[in-house]
């Protein structure tokens, strides 16, 4: 292992019940203090592979390294301490709408650390600066846009100034404007740090703005390319072509295997 991975992800083969394989033998390397993207379509495991890394499942075949350390799902003390170094950005938030703004970021700081209410406020208010959204501390979340949420869970999740973070659909769900200014933010986040990061999501664009290295997986839980986003950008492969350009037509189904339509009807063929 290359002493600049700080996740690695080695011949890894999972389902979460023994009928399907959501995870086929995937091999990735996610280096410390860069922004690594993992691409792909609707089901095809990447959620699953970020379970995996929190240690929330375990592999079938093969292993998932943390900073040298196999993560092992039985050794409840090492988890704790594998996710108290992790900090997850969940799909649309997921903000505790009865509480205000500065709660929201304060409460992993609560949970996990003892600290006095005036460095407590300190800290909520230097993260909620870095996503530009200090003034707004006392909102409840009901007030504020969705591209504000997105920003504010931001701020949740490196309230504890984790080495890892990771992101399950950063921009699902945001008008354009509210993209870019998310995407800039978790490069400037990553970069002010030193975090590792790694997105999982399925917007090319946003993702090759700001990502330093990419994996493409298909469904069937394959990877099917890698590498820097404008290296990506230059490849041949149609599928990979197909994927970056939002192609619809390609080797890349829009159907869900099934059997043709007129014999799902009942009609002679
Ligand atoms: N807890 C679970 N138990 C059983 N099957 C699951 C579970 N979670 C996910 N799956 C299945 O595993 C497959 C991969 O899901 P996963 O959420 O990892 O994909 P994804 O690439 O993140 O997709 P999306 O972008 O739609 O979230 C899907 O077919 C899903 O139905």
């Amino acid at each position: 292992m290359n002493s600049d991975t700080f996740i690695q992800i080695d011949h890894v083969t999972f389902g979460y019940d023994a009928s399907r394989t959501i995870l086929n033998d995937v091999s990735m390397q996610f280096a410390r203090g860069k922004v690594t993207a993992i691409l792909g379509g609707s089901g095809c495991g990447k959620t699953t592979l970020l379970r995996l890394i929190g240690g929330v499942y375990r592999p079938q075949k093969g292993r998932v390294m943390f900073d040298g350390q196999e993560v092992d799902t039985r050794n409840r003390d090492q988890l704790y301490a594998i996710r108290r170094r992790l900090g997850m950005l969940f799909q649309f938030g997921a903000l505790f709408t009865d509480l205000s703004v500065y709660e929201n970021v304060a409460f992993p700081l609560r949970e996990h650390m003892d600290l006095s209410e005036s460095m407590i406020r300190d800290i909520v208010l230097m993260k909620l600066n870095a996503v530009g959204l200090r003034g707004a501390a006392q909102l409840r979340i009901a007030e504020v846009s969705g591209g504000m949420a997105r920003r504010i869970a931001l701020a949740r999740a490196v309230a504890l100034d984790p080495e890892v973070i990771m992101y399950d659909e950063p921009f699902a769900g945001l008008d354009p404007i509210s993209m870019g200014v998310t995407a800039n933010l978790i490069r400037r986040l990553n970069d002010t740090t030193g975090a590792t990061s790694l997105m999982v999501s399925h917007d090319v664009q946003e993702c090759f703005a700001i990502a330093d290295y990419a994996y493409l997986m298909m469904p069937g839980g394959i990877v099917v390319a890698q590498g820097k986003p404008e290296e990506l950008n230059e490849s041949t492969d149609p599928q990979v072509r197909q994927f970056i350009r939002g192609e619809p037509d390609g080797p890349i189904k829009f159907h869900y295997p099934a059997p043709p339509f007129a014999e799902a009807l009942g009609l002679p063929q």
